[in-house]
């Protein structure tokens, strides 16, 4: 079998005359970037309309939360769009090339995954009329575990979103010679833009027009992959043959049973059933992005509904990403399209495919490059302006309570504009990357997401948590996530590229060295198929997969946590501010009698300001109890609550 060549993103070896070479020449049609250029022009023409429309974005409450004003519709497609990015597009659809459909158990995540959101968190922070979803954590605990909170978010999301600007470009580039550093000044540069001007309400509709441009590629490349196959059955008959279909059972060469309890298999259906929940909280339960859509609704049930909506849309895209990875297996296995194309790294292949399909049909491929830079933009503009908000309202407000409105809204878009340059300087390392996106993308959000899931738990769960117990917790839960993390890399022990052979298409074990025309390539080998010399002891715990990373993070902060409030002196319930805690166990053991309830312990006494489950939203008593609105705490209540519990006050942009 004669090996294939080799190519990296940086350093493209083409063989002349072949298949890829010819690629590589090929451009697009003037009607490709007269799309793209479309894409770019109407995101900026979102933007200026709500830079010059409503309030002219002279609030903060309109640059960052939308005046509170939005329905669920247009909030339920950007909670989508926040986190499918190019990521996704590219990532999936190889993904499942190369391992099979295992991924798709995700799609199971997303049921817990967005039921507990919509019916634990969204009351909660809603209720408590935030800004940041950092300030509960000052409401629950101390200012600051909300610095440290407002702290990770940033390292989190200003990694993530370099990888979101990159992988398009890189993609790009790798395929089609496409400018790289073009495309990421191209989207860099407009998204930071429009987020500059139009505030969230441009990121809102800009997502919402994306979303749908996203949906449209994909779906445009699997009805033409689907014709040039041979049809749906031909499709069929390719993916069952190459045994890419993996139900519950199954374990072949290619992958193991799906029920598989091994937690160092990357993907099953446990770690991404029952691992992806996790991930899923972290995303939308707790993220900055997230939050503030559901405090962008104009009532609580638009938030509510809006995370609902979510759920069909979020299995639409699976599934579209899904069978795009399918629909390229049949193409290339088999038919011995894919001689010399040589061993692509994953975030290649997907372009590759596209653009070899397309090729022939001028306006589609300009459709799918706006679906992918749709995917990233959408990703990105949430990112700046989540950041700029948790800047604005955890860092700066804090320390300047008399600065004008006027300053704070012009702050915040020097904030977003800024965020948006650090953005371009970061997506500059990322090509330093080696791992799949789609990987990189799920550890970031375990090793960094997780932990914060773990801090926001543990203040709504355990009453009896304390400040210096969600301190040291989140510190544990990130000591414990860069321990396994970089375990993990420094031992290489879980993900790596899948080599891909082009004869019989299964991703097989290539290893050793090659020699090309130009000079000595190493083929990366590969894919993490069952080891059969099972690693032992602290190996064994750095080839974890990163789809455990959540919970492995968010249960050592809990846990810790709690050790650390008991060594420390645990809170009274009186002790808690209102409406920060969740009544977990009061509502799981709702077959309980209250009176046996109250002794348990597990829900606050009502005389001590009721927990938000047991205050009903209309209730009106001023004898020092919290007060509950539609629109949730009152300001003066809270404020009088948190002066008399010796918690210090939160600043608030607009007294109610
Ligand atoms: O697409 C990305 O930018 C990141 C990878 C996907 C993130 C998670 S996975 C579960 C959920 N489904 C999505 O489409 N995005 C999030
Ligand atoms: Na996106």
């Amino acid at each position: 079998m004669s090996p294939s060549i080799p190519f990296s993103n940086s350093s493209r070896i083409l063989i002349p005359g072949t298949k890829m070479d010819a690629l590589a020449q090929m451009h697009f049609a003037t009607i490709d970037y007269v799309i793209f250029a479309l894409l770019l022009a109407s995101s900026m023409g979102i933007g200026l309309y709500y830079a010059l429309s409503g309030g002219r974005q002279r609030t903060t409450q309109e640059f960052l939360l939308a005046d509170r004003s939005m329905s669920c519709l247009p909030v339920s497609l950007s909670l989508i769009a926040t986190f499918q990015s190019a990521v996704a597009i590219v990532g999936v659809p190889a993904e499942i090339y190369t391992h099979g459909t295992q991924y798709w158990f995700i799609g199971c995540a997303y049921i817990l995954g967005l039921f507990i959101p919509a019916h634990i968190f969204i009351p909660v922070f809603y209720k408590l009329h935030l800004t940041s979803a950092y300030q509960y954590l000052e409401l629950r605990f101390n200012k600051p575990v909300r610095i440290c909170g407002t702290v990770t978010f940033i390292f989190q999301t200003v990694i993530y979103m370099a990888v979101c600007v990159y992988t398009p470009a890189l993609a790009l580039n790798a395929v089609t010679g496409f400018d790289l550093w073009g495309a990421v000044l191209a989207t860099g540069l407009v998204c930071t833009l429009y987020t500059t001007l139009g505030g969230l309400k441009a990121v809102i509709w800009t997502d919402v027009f994306q979303t749908i441009v996203m949906f449209a590629g994909q779906l445009a490349v699997i009805v033409v992959g689907v014709q040039q196959t041979g049809g749906v059955a031909e499709v069929w008959r390719k993916v069952s043959e190459g045994n890419r279909i993996s139900g519950i059972e199954c374990s072949t060469s290619l992958h193991v049973s799906s029920l598989n309890p091994d937690p160092t298999v990357e993907y099953t259906f446990w770690t991404l059933g029952v691992g992806g929940v996790f991930l899923m909280l972290s995303l939308y339960g707790v993220n900055q992005a997230q939050v503030q859509r559901y405090l962008s609704a104009k009532t609580e049930r638009d938030a509510i509904m809006s995370c609902y909506m979510v759920f069909p849309s979020l299995q639409l895209a699976l599934a579209l990403s899904c069978v795009m990875g399918l629909v390229m297996f049949a193409r290339y296995c088999g038919e011995d399209h894919f001689h010399n194309l040589g061993v692509l790294s994953k975030n290649e292949m997907v372009l590759y495919f596209v653009m070899d399909m397309l090729q022939g049909l001028p306006g589609l491929s300009g459709l799918f490059i706006s679906c992918l830079f749709s995917a990233a933009l959408s990703t990105i503009s949430s990112a700046f302006n989540s950041l700029a908000t948790v800047t604005m309202e955890d860092l700066i407000k804090p320390h300047c309570p008399s600065m004008t409105e006027a300053r704070a809204t012009l702050l915040s878009k020097g904030l977003a504009c800024s965020y948006g340059l650090l953005c371009l300087a970061m997506a500059y390392l990322t090509h330093l990357m080696s791992d799949s996106v789609l990987q990189t993308a799920f550890k970031i959000f375990g090793m960094v997401g997780g932990p914060l899931l773990g801090v926001f738990s543990l203040g709504l769960f355990f009453p009896w948590a304390n400040s210096t117990g969600a301190l040291v917790g989140l510190g544990s839960g990130l000591a414990m996530a860069f321990w396994v993390g970089i375990g993990s890399i420094v031992t290489s022990t879980s993900g790596g590229l899948a080599a891909v052979s082009q004869f019989n298409c299964t991703a097989v074990q290539l290893s050793g060295n090659i020699t090309t025309a130009m000079g000595t390539a190493l083929i990366s080998t590969a894919m993490p198929t069952v080891t059969h010399s099972r690693p032992m002891g602290l190996q064994r715990f750095y080839s974890l997969s990163f789809m455990w990373y959540s919970a492995l993070n968010s249960f050592t902060v809990v846990i810790t946590g709690l050790v650390v409030s008991f060594l420390t002196g645990p809170m009274k319930a009186e002790e808690v501010t209102p409406g920060t805690l969740y009544p977990l166990l009061g509502n799981m053991l709702f077959f309980v009698p209250d009176k046996l309830k109250q002794k348990l312990c597990c829900v606050t006494p009502l005389g001590h300001g009721p927990t938000i489950q047991e205050c009903p939203p209309a209730q009106h008593e001023r004898n020092g109890q919290a007060i509950y609105t539609e629109e949730g705490l009152l300001e003066e209540e809270r404020q009088s609550f948190l002066l008399t519990s010796h918690t210090p006050v939160v600043e608030h942009e607009t007294a109610l």
